[in-house]
């Protein structure tokens, strides 16, 4: 993210670098960063995993998936023949501590022969519960402790609830500094995301309104029109909740709610953000009844496509009770946004794929205008599209052409398509030189998951023990629970959605 510093020569070490992860995202963004001239020249990835590969069939399987899923499309001979001869696999198993005695060999044969020490990347792709048993294990290498290069990056989820979050924390701490740990959280390293730091701190237009007096809602809105897919296991244990809300949803509303930073430090932005989840309100009985809302989804028909409801899903319980969609309203207690809604809503099977942060300003104190029709005035708003569209549209009253003044909204736009002729990175591509350069500001720190799981705990917790819910109560392709509508209807509002256009659709 910050372009003053560089990475240093690094060893990437993949635990799960025969998984899915690092075939679809990891390695099609390292092998991004090579084309774009980002890493340094001294690098290594090293793949762990328990398959029998040798380096050439490892190395021939991940370029089979860049050719698949690299945004920059099939792989170039020379530069995938460059890129892939830093690539080696080492057959592990991550519960067999002679395994980390070999780490430790690569790690000092690249130290011997590079021009400086490397930073020691350990990546943590695999399973949750290998989190704790990897961990103790690296804390025997003797670079673990070095905090200037050794990196332990720890993927989704980081605990299942509050006390499992402590608990990681707890063994993380035992024995990393925190500002070895990266917790990733891959909303963090979208572009659109990031853009929310520079659109409010670096113009001076907004930042005046940008509070209770000027400011009537917020919401924040990430539906997907896919199901659970092949993740059936993992989801059902899981729920919207845990998957969306917890992490990505939370940590986008801190970056929408945050006061403004004295700088651009990761501690600051992170204590800015940690701020904005501190002030926000917990759910009592009464919120809990009137603020939240929970689905799951039925079949349904998808493009023409008869598609299977949530509990004929593969590795879903049949009598499930797993949330598929969420929304909730919170309050942030402070001067800023006292009484202010924040709306959130997330789900799959949606009838759109959209992540769309809407804010909506006060209406205006006097209309001079008469006769004006409720669907020529709309108040204004700002729209900032994460994606597929990625934008920000800032709706504002104009007149129509015309002889009488008739009022109608329009949409100042600025789209980044058509604005920069270059590709955005991927998410994976950003956070993964930011490990490189050893700059956590889009990392979750400890403190800031264990924040967001406390507050979400006792939605959890209700949700888990009134199992009475009649699911499945909204069907595939449709807007989720007619609950939800009603949760933000009954304030005078409702769900914000872009027209879809024809390229949002696959
Ligand atoms: N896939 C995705 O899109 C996303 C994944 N994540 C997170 O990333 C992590 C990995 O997910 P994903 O790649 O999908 O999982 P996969 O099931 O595809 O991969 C799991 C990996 O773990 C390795 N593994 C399992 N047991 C052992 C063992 N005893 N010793 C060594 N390696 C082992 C497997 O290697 P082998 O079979 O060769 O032993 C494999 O490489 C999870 O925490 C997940 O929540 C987060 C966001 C998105
Ligand atoms: O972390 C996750 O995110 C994806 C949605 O990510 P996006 O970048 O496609 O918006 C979600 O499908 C998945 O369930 C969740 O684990």
């Amino acid at each position: 993210m910050k372009s003053n510093i560089k990475p240093k020569p690094t060893i990437f070490m993949i635990f799960g670098g025969t998984g899915d992860l690092a075939e679809r995202k990891l390695i099609p963004a390292l092998y991004n960063l090579f084309l774009e001239n980002y890493m340094h020249k001294e690098f290594a990835i090293v793949g762990l995993g328990r398959t029998d590969y040798n380096d050439s069939s490892f190395i021939k399987n991940l370029l089979a998936g860049v050719n698949k899923f690299s945004r920059s499309g099939k792989a170039d001979k020379e530069k995938w023949a460059e890129f892939s001869s830093r690539i080696t696999y080492l057959r592990t198993d991550v519960n067999n501590e002679g395994d980390y005695l070999k780490m430790q060999s690569i790690i000092e044969k690249h130290e011997a022969e590079w021009s400086e020490k490397p930073a020691i990347i350990h990546y943590l792709a695999v399973a949750p519960n290998f989190f704790p048993i990897i961990a103790s294990n690296l804390a025997k290498l003797d670079s673990a402790s070095d905090c200037l290069r050794t990196r332990i990056v720890i993927e989704k989820p980081f605990g299942h609830d509050l006390e499992s979050a402590k608990e990681l924390n707890n063994l993380l701490s035992s024995i990393f500094a925190e500002k070895q740990i990266y917790r990733i959280d891959h909303y963090l390293g979208k572009e659109t995301v990031q853009n929310m730091l520079a659109f409010r701190f670096a113009n001076a237009l907004f930042e005046p309104i940008w509070n209770r007096n000027f400011i009537e809602h917020v919401q924040i809105s990430v539906t997907e029109d896919i199901g659970v897919e092949d993740r059936g296991g993992y989801y059902d244990g899981s729920g919207a909740l845990r998957d969306m809300v917890q992490n990505h949803i939370l940590q986008v509303l801190c970056l929408v709610a945050m006061e403004p930073p004295v700088n651009f430090d990761a501690e600051e932005i992170r204590n800015r953000k940690v701020d904005v989840l501190r002030a926000m309100r917990k759910f009592g009985t009464e919120e809990l009844r009137n603020n939240t809302v929970r689905g799951q989804y039925s079949e349904g028909w998808v493009k023409g496509e008869k598609v299977a409801g949530y509990r004929e899903e593969e590795g879903v319980n049949k009598d499930s009770n797993t949330e598929t969609f969420a929304a909730m309203k919170f309050f942030i207690d402070n001067w800023r946004w006292q009484n202010v809604p924040f709306y959130v809503r997330t789900g799959k099977r949606i009838h759109q794929k959209s992540s769309i942060i809407s804010i909506q300003f006060k209406d205006v104190p006097h209309l001079i205008f008469p006769s004006q029709s409720s669907e020529s005035w709309q108040q204004n708003r700002l729209i900032i599209s994460i994606q597929p569209e990625m934008s920000i549209r800032l709706q504002v009253q104009a007149k129509r052409p015309g002889v009488d003044m008739i009022l109608n909204p329009v949409d100042m736009v600025f789209n980044y398509d058509g604005t920069y002729e270059n590709d955005s990175p991927e998410a994976y591509e950003t956070l993964l030189l930011d490990a490189m350069k050893g700059d956590q500001t889009l990392f979750m720190r400890g403190d800031q998951v264990e924040t967001a799981w406390d507050l979400i705990m006792p939605v959890l917790e209700s949700w888990e023990s009134k199992k009475s819910i009649s699911f499945p109560n909204y069907s595939a392709d449709s807007w989720g629970p007619e609950t939800a509508e009603a949760l933000i209807a009954k304030d005078g509002f409702h769900w914000f959605t872009l027209p879809i256009k024809k390229t949002d659709k696959k």
